[in-house]
Parts: structure tokens; C-alpha cells; sequence
């Protein structure tokens, strides 16, 4: 019999119930008892959804109140002595390990300022994971009451023997990294870590537990020899303790493994190995063929990183292939990846369309289809015959609908010509141009976009949604916030001025909601990290742009401003990476069809008047695939021309800027060039100023505000500190092409500290303004 397994679920519930009760918890509504019992009702539902819709393999240890990689920190008395020194307990000792540690002085005590460990995207998704950070002559302890026994025993008296997922000893210390200051190489602790791994997995076993999941994810990555080479010791480790522990399945995903697969092959001892054939079908053949005689593969072949229903027809071939070669018993059919990447449900959607509803699935759906597929292999496709039909019809509407295909994007995208890529003369002519219209001084200052989103703001935008007040209304509103900004930035003396975006709900919704193509959701939320969830808009069908999206605005900031006003757009790769993109079509078109009508943008706004204009594509780097190769240079390769597409329809004396949102641009840093960008505006005031030294190795001619202020906390940098930072800056780039901004948009800021902090920054460029003034 095949078996259908879910690798985990989206923990925050159908209403983002853990959110909210995370929330009231910290905001000390609810007691940690509700919390916790929060949790457990939440655990009960998804498990009890999963065998509802058939599961074979449910998870278990797959929630977590904020990161299951945080979970695992504290599993492993991984705990910096910043936060155990506290002597909290456990879950406040968690949270603040996850969100920082701060209490204000008091009589007895003094006030506490830790900040969280470091968090960073969990490999190519927008999920974060809390870093474990690593101490020299660090040491490992099992928690008392280990939290996956915990929960394997919670679901048993449900009645729900569960698969629990760990992450990996490999994984666990290779995503980690030493403390600040300390020296340690994470992979080195390995052996202390094993002996942990086999404590907990012989207190499952005890607990009743027949498999756990083991992730591996790192295993999709190029690995360091030293990695590589930990992967047989450890789990070679582990199989000799034979029936002491649970069998082993090895999970893996969001890549391939095939450059990596002599870690876990031939090993025999390892019962089971779960690979990704969503995003890297090709690898099946050749893991099959690695296999032991005995053991099981699970197949990933529902997608666990978007909302697409899927292709039974495909599926069910695919999964038939493995089956020829290992056998039914041997094969698992089961989610790419955890489902923790895809919304809740879909029957929270009331207002979905229903011919595009049919196209979708999401969690709880997808645990259906898992379910669905396992039966068509094990007892044949007639036992779900029905279900098969309806997918195949439902395959047939999508790829036939009016609303996915639309013939007139198809033939201006095959018109595109070579010369559309390219500005009409090269950087010097048109930086000339660009300063005889624009006569900015040295050192020129701006903001990166976004102004502070007030209350004010957010209760008109509510108002309008609502019908409680007219378009006429909210544009005279918005009309008014606009004059507020511009009259700010007189006072500030800034040089190019923005709009503030006070229109904006959000970076990609607000230009999806513009665009043909896009549909919108209104439950379908997916966590971020902690507590924190997006809902990313859907791209459905071919894009393309019926009017235009932001000259209106843009127009009338630029009529009543005295300086240059810059145009704000968001760029073709960070619509598409915010967005769940369409699986029907290559990225690279969707991008192109975003580039189009961008590119129609900013030529409209070029000629109502704004010369310069802004194309943000902060996530321009988080698209980049996993390993190096050519995978990374196709991707760089369309990925640019994109960007390109879309600006270069402008005269030479229209000046292009380009924003990102962090630092480490070293390892792609031609892509960052090829731009052609006139400005760059970089996140740079938290790294160390050496990264700049890309620039001058690179001989890049063109010109930079890499961030001087950290624009993600409330405090207001001094100006010498400011001025000290520009210094620095200056060792790398000459005075000629640096620009002086702040990291990044100040929407989440209070206009408070936002015009204190641009008081110190403009007075930080003025006196380099005129020490240079004086030295030429
Ligand atoms: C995440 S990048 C944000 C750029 C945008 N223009 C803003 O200022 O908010
Ligand atoms: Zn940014």
C-alpha cells in the first residue's frame, strides 16, 4: 500500500489563532496558561484535520509558538548565557530569545536591553528561522520534557500515532553560526550534538513512535567538505542503535540533492529518504537508483511553497514510476515541503471568483490531494475515478480560460527587440544630461520612498474599502498628505524629494490591484516569522497594465514641489517573488509581462513631469537559486533583463534608481552592475563599510547611497555618528557618486523620530558638502 505523509502544517490556524493569542500573551491579555492550551487546541485541530482527510503520516512537532528552528535551540540547551542567565521560564526564556529581552528599570533591579537572536530567511522562501548561535567549548542538554515527546504523546491519547519531524543534527548546526566574538566552526560540535539526537529519539521510540522525520534541508545546498563529510558519521551513529530508536527518514527539499547524495547513500540503515520532485523532478531517477534494497522513498509531489491544485494526471504518472521500480510498499506520496509555506483553507475565501477558486488549493486541501493520490496507486485510478475527472477538468479550465491566456501580451512580449534592454547612450552622456536638468548638489539626499503610514492613514484607506467615504474623498486625502510630505521635506532641505506612498497598502498589492493577471485573497495569510504574517497576492493569468498605476500621484507631487520628485515603483522580480507566481508559465515570462507594464509606467511618468524614478527590487536577491551554476546564472540572467526591460524606455536626462534592501551583494554583484541603474540606494548602515570595497575593486562607475541609518529601530542617530559613517564610506567611494539616504523606507517609523534622524542626516551631508567645496 502506499502511503500519503504531510511533512507539517501551517501553525497558525484558520483565523490566525496563534498569532492573535501569541500577541494577547505578550501584550499580557492572557495568561501563559491560555497560551499554552491555545496551542494544544491548535495541535488537535490540524492533526485531526490531516486524518480527516485520510493522512497515513501525520507530523508531529511540527507547530511552534513563533520558529521550529528556535524550538530546537532550546530542545538542545543551545541557549546563550545572555537569556539563561534570566532564569526564566521556558517559553519566556523562548520568546525572548526569538523577540529580544527588555524591561525597564525598576527600584531592585536594573533595566534589561537583549536583543533577539539573529533571524534570516529560511532558504529561497519568505519564512524566517532564528539562527542558532553558536558558543566556543559549547555544550548540548535534552530539555526535561523533550517537546516532540510531548506532542507524539498529546496526539497518541488523541488517538494519532505521528511521525515526529526534527530538523537534522547536520542542518541544525550548519544553518547556525558562532556568537559574535566567538570562534567556534558550528559543524565541529557534531559530536556533541549526537548524543543528544540519540536521548531524544530512544525517549520517542519509548514514547511509542515507529518513524521520525529527520530534515536535511541543507542537503539541497553546496556544501563545504567538512559538512558534506558529517552526514554518514552521524547517521551511521545513529543506525547502529538499531531498534532503540525510531526508523529514520531523512527529508529534504526546495532543491536537489543529487551532487550530495553519497551523505545518505548507500546506507542502508537509513530507512527512508524524502526528496522534492515538485521543484526538481529530474533528481527521481537517480535517487531511485541510489536506493538499498530496502529502502523507502517519499515522493514530494504536492506543492509546499504555492497554492496551485495539483495536476493528479502528472502527479500520479510520476509517483507510478517510482512504484515500477521500488514497489508499492516502498513508496510514500507526500508534500513537497511542509505545508507551513501555503494558507490555512480555501473555504475561508468568500470572495474568490469561482472559475479561479477551482484552480486552487491550500493547506487543508492539499492534505485532500495527498490522500486522493495515494488511493489512485494503491487501489487504482477507478476507486477515485470522480475525483480524478473533476481534477482534470478543472487542469483543462485553467489552461484554457480567457483569464490565464491573453494573446495581446503574448505578441507584444514576442516584439520585444534587443534594443529595448538598453538605455539609448552609456552612463557619462547621460549622467551629464541628468545634471544639467536636475542640478542636484555633492552628496545629494533622499529618502527611499515611503513616509510614516500615520493612523490617519490607515483609517481613511479603511473608510474607502468600507464605502464610508468617496474615491473624490480619499483622493482629496491623499492629495492632502502629499502637500504634508513635501512641505516636511522643504523644511528637511532634502534634494530629491518622494511622494511618501501614503496611497499604498502595500509594496506589491498595491500595483497587483492595478494589473490584469493578479487575484487577491482575504484569508490567505502565511507566517513570516513569529508572529508575523503576509498574504501574498496570486498571479493567475498573463499581465498587463490598463491604466496608469501612480502618475496621478507622482504628478501632483511633482507640481507642487520646488525640487526634483522621484517616481516609486515596484520592480517586475519583487512583484513576482511576493506574489505566488503562476506554475504554468516559466518565471522568466511572468517577470517579462511585470517589466512591460512597468516599463509603460515609468514612461508615462516621465512624461507627466518626473525625471527621476525609483524601481525597488529588494528581493531581487532572495530569487537567487540555491546553488551556484547555472541555475544561478539564468536566473541573474532574466532576472536583469527584467529589470532592464522596464526602465529603458526613458530619455538619457531621466534618471534611474534602484533600492535593496541589504548588504551582501558581494557574490553577485555583476548582476548589481549590469542594473545599469543611475542610482543605487543599498541597506548598508548595520554592515561593516568594508563591503563597499566591491565598488572600487570593480572599478563601478556609477552612483551609490549605501543606507547611513538603520531605519528598523526607533533611534534617532546623532549626526557626528552619521557624519563618522559617510567617512567611512568615503575610503570606497569617491565624493562624486555617493548619495546620502536612509537604509530604507520609514513607513513603519513615527514622524517623531524620522524628521529628528533626517535633520542629522542632512546637516551629516552639508558639512561634507562644503569640505569638499572648499578642497576643489
Ligand atoms: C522593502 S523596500 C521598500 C521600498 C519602498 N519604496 C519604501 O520606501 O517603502
Ligand atoms: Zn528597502
Amino acid at each position: 500500500m502506499v502511503q500519503s505523509a504531510v511533512l507539517g502544517f501551517p501553525r497558525m490556524g484558520v483565523n490566525r489563532d496563534l498569532k492573535k493569542a501569541t500577541e494577547a500573551y505578550w501584550g499580557g491579555k492572557i495568561s501563559q496558561k491560555d497560551l499554552l492550551a491555545e496551542g494544544k487546541r491548535l495541535r488537535q485541530e490540524h492533526w485531526k484535520i490531516q486524518k480527516q482527510s485520510g493522512i497515513d503520516i501525520i507530523p508531529s512537532n511540527d507547530f511552534s509558538f513563533y520558529d521550529q528552528v528556535l524550538d530546537h535551540i532550546q530542545l538542545f540547551g543551545a541557549i546563550p548565557e545572555k537569556y539563561s542567565k534570566y532564569k526564566l521560564d521556558p517559553i519566556d526564556e523562548f520568546f525572548a530569545m526569538g523577540r529580544g529581552l527588555q524591561k525597564p528599570q525598576t527600584p531592585e533591579a536594573a533595566a534589561v536591553d537583549v536583543p533577539a537572536l539573529e533571524m534570516v530567511k529560511w532558504f529561497d522562501s519568505n519564512y524566517h528561522y532564528v539562527k542558532p548561535t553558536l558558543q566556543d567549548g559549547q555544550e548540548f542538554k535534552l530539555a526535561a520534557n523533550p517537546k516532540p515527546v510531548v506532542e507524539f504523546l498529546e496526539a497518541k491519547e488523541a488517538g494519532i500515532i505521528t511521525r515526529p519531524v526534527l530538523v537534522g543534527p547536520v542542518s541544525f548546526l550548519a544553518l547556525g553560526k558562532a556568537d559574535r566574538g566567538q570562534n567556534v566552526v558550528p559543524i565541529s560540535l557534531l559530536h556533541k550534538l549526537l548524543p543528544v539526537y540519540e536521548e531524544l529519539l530512544a525517549k520517542l521510540k519509548e514514547a511509542g513512535a515507529e518513524t521520525v522525520q529527520i530534515d536535511e534541508p541543507c542537503l539541497v545546498f553546496d556544501l563545504p567538505p567538512k559538512v558534506k563529510n558529517a552526514f554518514k558519521p552521524a547517521y551511521e551513529k545513529l543506525a547502529s542503535l538499531g531498534s532503540k530508536i525510531p526508523q529514520v527518514v531523512v527529508a529534504t527539499y526546495f532543491g536537489d540533492i543529487v551532487h550530495n547524495l553519497d551523505c545518505l547513500t548507500p546506507m542502508s540503515s537509513l530507512y527512508g529518504i524524502h526528496i522534492d520532485v515538485v521543484r526538481h523532478p529530474e533528481q527521481l531517477e537517480t535517487v531511485m537508483g541510489a536506493l538499498g534494497p530496502q529502502q523507502v522513498l517519499s515522493v514530494g509531489i504536492v506543492d509546499g511553497r504555492n497554492i496551485w491544485k495539483t495536476n493528479f494526471k502528472r502527479a500520479i504518472e510520476t509517483v507510478v514510476k517510482a512504484i515500477q521500480k521500488l514497489g508499492r510498499d516502498r513508496v510514500i506520496v507526500a508534500s513537497s515541503s511542509s505545508l507551513l509555506h501555503t494558507p490555512h483553507t480555501l473555504e475561508s475565501e468568500k470572495k474568490l471568483d469561482s472559475e479561479v477558486r477551482d484552480w486552487f488549493s491550500f493547506a487543508v486541501e492539499k492534505t485532500k490531494e495527498l490522500a486522493i493520490i495515494a488511493k489512485a496507486v494503491t487501489q487504482g485510478p477507478a476507486s477515485v475515478r470522480e475525483e480524478l475527472d473533476a481534477n482534470a477538468k478543472s487542469m483543462e479550465s485553467r489552461a484554457t480560460s480567457k483569464r490565464t491566456n491573453d494573446p495581446k501580451v503574448k505578441e507584444r512580449q514576442s516584439k520585444i527587440t534587443e534594443d529595448m534592454f538598453n538605455r539609448r547612450s552609456p552612463f557619462p552622456t547621460r549622467i551629464a544630461q541628468q545634471q544639467e536638468l536636475l542640478h542636484l548638489p555633492m552628496f545629494p539626499t533622499t529618502t527611499i520612498g515611503s513616509f510614516p503610514q500615520t493612523k490617519e492613514i490607515r483609517v481613511q484607506r479603511n473608510k474607502l474599502t468600507k464605502g464610508e467615504i468617496t474615491e473624490k474623498e480619499y483622493e482629496q486625502f491623499i492629495e492632502k498628505e502629499i502637500q504634508e510630505v513635501v512641505k516636511i521635506q522643504d523644511e528637511l532641505e532634502l534634494d530629491v524629494y518622494v511622494h511618501g506612498e501614503p496611497e499604498r497598502n502595500d509594496m506589491v498589492q498595491y500595483f497587483g490591484e492595478r494589473l490584469t493577471g493578479y487575484e487577491f485573497t482575504t484569508h490567505a495569510w502565511v507566517q513570516s516569522y513569529g508572529s508575523r504574517c503576509v498574504r501574498p497576492p496570486i498571479i493567475v493569468g498573463d499581465i498587463s497594465r490598463p491604466a496608469p498605476m501612480t502618475v496621478k500621484e507622482s504628478k501632483y507631487a511633482a507640481s507642487i514641489s520646488k525640487k526634483p520628485m522621484k517616481g516609486m515603483l515596484t520592480g517586475p522580480i519583487t512583484c513576482l517573488r511576493w506574489s505566488y507566481p503562476r506554475d504554468d508559465i516559466h518565471q522568466e515570462v511572468q517577470a517579462q509581462q511585470l517589466a512591460l507594464a512597468l516599463r509603460d509606467e515609468v514612461v508615462d511618468l516621465e512624461a507627466a513631469g518626473v525625471y527621476v524614478i525609483q524601481v525597488d527590487e529588494p528581493a531581487l536577491r532572495e530569487g537567487l537559486p540555491l546553488r551556484q551554476g547555472l541555475e544561478r546564472e539564468n536566473y541573474l540572467s532574466w532576472a536583469v533583463k527584467s529589470f532592464r526591460l522596464s526602465v529603458s524606455g526613458v530619455k538619457d536626462s531621466t534618471q534611474i534608481h534602484s533600492h535593496f534592501c541589504y548588504s551582501e551583494f558581494q557574490d553577485f554583484f555583476q548582476a548589481i552592475a549590469a542594473l545599469d541603474a543611475d542610482v543605487l540606494s543599498i541597506e548598508n548602515s548595520k554592515s561593516d563599510a568594508k563591503l563597499l570595497k566591491v565598488f572600487v575593486d570593480e572599478a563601478y562607475p556609477r552612483h551609490i547611497g549605501p543606507g547611513v541609518y538603520d531605519i528598523h529601530s526607533p533611534r534617532i542617530p546623532s549626526e557626528e555618528e552619521i557624519k563618522d559613517r559617510i567617512q567611512e564610506m568615503l575610503q570606497y567611494l569617491s565624493p562624486d557618486q555617493l548619495w546620502i539616504d536612509p537604509d530604507c523606507g520609514l513607513k513603519t517609523r513615527q514622524w517623531k523620530e524620522t524628521k529628528a534622524a533626517l535633520i542629522n542626516m542632512v546637516n551629516a551631508a552639508k558639512f561634507y558638502r562644503q569640505k569638499y567645496a572648499k578642497s576643489s
